[in-house]
């Protein structure tokens, strides 16, 4: 079972090169080749910043790397797109995917869980891997049980592709399973500049942000007659991340079933 054998997609990325040190730096872990879009053919050790990096090949397609690499496990830290290919690709070839890039949709989440049925391999996609923002999530969607008007505003980088964030789609989807179902604001409200008052998910409201300086930040805001509640987290760099993609690779690789967010794998 030990080492368990990881791909990594995306591995220049912010993301992908701290991905790329926890797997090198835990000894259980074994990075066995990199998934890119540049520099096929070539090793990690040849690519700035991977110099100590030893016997890990790069591939820029998927197939030829499962193809010629056993794998256990691939990590994806790249764009919509390219993780939704690369994750069916993999459970194609019976590697569980572990997968932290955002912007998935519903259906997208469907395909993926309907193969692992068929396949009975496991996947994980989590939106978010910083052990905090999934306790906020947790927490939000128990204050929603009392609160029913919420407005989520998630704040990021400047880099960043995706809005909202995969975090505040998933906080709105857990805070629906408990709240009352309902429109918020006035019933007369009209938006005198386009987009004031954010993107809509079940009545609820969500404020993306993007400013240099930011790395990933959330706050939800919930409001009652006379008094405010707000749970907010924040990540103040990448590695708050990798103690969730740690437990995530642990977990897959006995799992035979899909799972959509971190909260369903952690104890
Ligand atoms: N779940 C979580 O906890 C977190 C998730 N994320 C998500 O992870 C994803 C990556 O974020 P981040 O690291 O900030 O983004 P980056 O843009 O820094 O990294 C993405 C990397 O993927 C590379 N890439 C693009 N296309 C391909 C391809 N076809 N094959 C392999 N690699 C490719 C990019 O290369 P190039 O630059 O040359 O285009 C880049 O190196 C995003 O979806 C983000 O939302 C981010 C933080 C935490
Ligand atoms: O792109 C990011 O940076 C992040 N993306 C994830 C998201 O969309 O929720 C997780 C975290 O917020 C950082």
């Amino acid at each position: 079972m030990y080492p368990i054998k990881i791909i990594i997609a995306g591995p220049r990325g912010r993301m992908g090169s701290e991905a790329v040190k926890l797997v090198t730096n835990t000894e259980h872990f074994q990075l066995v080749a990199a998934i890119d879009h540049k520099y096929d053919g070539m090793m990690l050790s040849d690519v700035e910043g991977f110099h100590a990096i030893s016997n890990v090949p790069i591939y820029t397609d998927i197939h030829n790397c499962l193809q010629n690499v056993g794998a256990d496990v691939l990590i994806d830290l790249t764009t919509p797109e390219v993780g939704m290919h690369h994750a069916k690709t993999a459970l194609e070839y019976n590697v569980r995917p572990v997968v932290g890039t955002t912007g998935f949709s519903k259906e997208d989440l469907e395909e993926l869980q309907q193969i692992c049925q068929e396949k009975g391999l496991g996947c994980i996609i989590a939106p978010n891997f910083a052990i905090g923002a999934v306790l906020m999530m947790k927490f939000s969607q128990m204050a929603a049980k009392y609160f029913s008007d919420v407005e989520i505003i998630e704040m990021h980088h400047d880099q960043k592709l995706d809005a909202p964030s995969g975090t505040a789609v998933k906080t709105a989807e857990m805070i629906s399973v408990v709240r009352e179902a309902k429109k918020q604001g006035h019933p007369n409200e009209k938006e005198t500049l386009q987009g004031a008052r954010g993107a809509e998910h079940d009545g609820m409201h969500i404020h993306s942000v993007r400013l240099p300086g930011l790395i990933a930040h959330q706050q939800v805001l919930f409001g009652a007659d006379g008094q405010t509640l707000t749970v907010r987290h924040d990540s103040y760099h990448r590695g708050s991340f990798m103690s969730g993609v740690k437990v995530a690779v642990e977990t897959v690789v006995d799992q035979n079933t899909f799972v959509y967010g971190l909260e369903n794998i952690l104890g």
